[in-house]
């Protein structure tokens, strides 16, 4: 079930969802926005001649910080990572979806290029996987509405949420955007 705006803002107000810091008029009818930090990760493609994600390549992104009043200026066809400003935390029976906002999309920013679901129990700035399919550059304001957040109840609480022990829960209480760390308890199935 998704959540209607009362209900979002009865969660929030009963501390069992935060959006920190919380603005009331961020609150969308079943949604609430989320702003763009000023911290990025680009790739640094001269680095490496192929992207491993069973290896730890610590060197694949660098942050970059949009100082106060300036804006991030991304380029037709590139792909950076950013975070919203509000830290998520979610309960152990509420799940997250980040959908993009639509007067961006027309734009022709993609807001999460093909990650967008939030377990249950998760804690942390969200990442956002920022890409440009419009043919020219696009500025990106700190503070700017990025996207949105849907809350999606579960028909009963997770027996496991994410931060539990048994899962390696990766990016449990990540602050900033946060590269992959697909290398982490890196297996393969064996396919026959
Ligand atoms: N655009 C997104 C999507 C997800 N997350 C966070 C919230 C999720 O609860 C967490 C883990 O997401 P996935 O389960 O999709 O990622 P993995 O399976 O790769 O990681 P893990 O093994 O930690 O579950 O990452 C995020 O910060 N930004």
């Amino acid at each position: 079930m998704l959540l209607s705006d009362r209900d979002i803002r009865s969660e929030i107000t009963n501390g069992r969802v935060a959006v920190e810091p919380f603005e009331e008029a961020m609150i969308q009818p079943s949604s609430v926005d989320v702003r763009l930090d000023k911290f990025f990760r680009v790739f640094e493609n001269h680095k490496y001649s192929v992207i491993d994600p069973s290896i730890e390549q610590s060197e694949l992104t660098r942050e970059v910080i949009a100082e106060e009043g300036e804006a991030f200026i991304l380029h037709p066809g590139e792909f950076v990572l950013a975070s919203t400003y509000e830290v998520i935390t979610l309960p152990d029976d509420i799940a997250g979806r980040l959908e993009g906002k639509s007067s961006l999309g027309r734009l022709g920013l993609l807001t999460h290029s093909t990650a967008g679901f939030i377990d249950p129990g998760f804690s942390g700035h969200i990442t956002l996987e920022l890409s440009n399919v419009a043919n020219l550059p696009v500025k990106l304001f700190p503070g700017m509405k990025i996207g949105q957040l849907c809350l999606i109840k579960l028909s009963s609480p997770a027996e496991h949420p994410y931060g539990s022990a048994i899962y390696a829960s990766r990016y449990q209480g990540q602050r900033g955007p946060t590269p992959s760390r697909s290398f982490m308890n890196f297996h393969q199935s064996k396919i026959k």
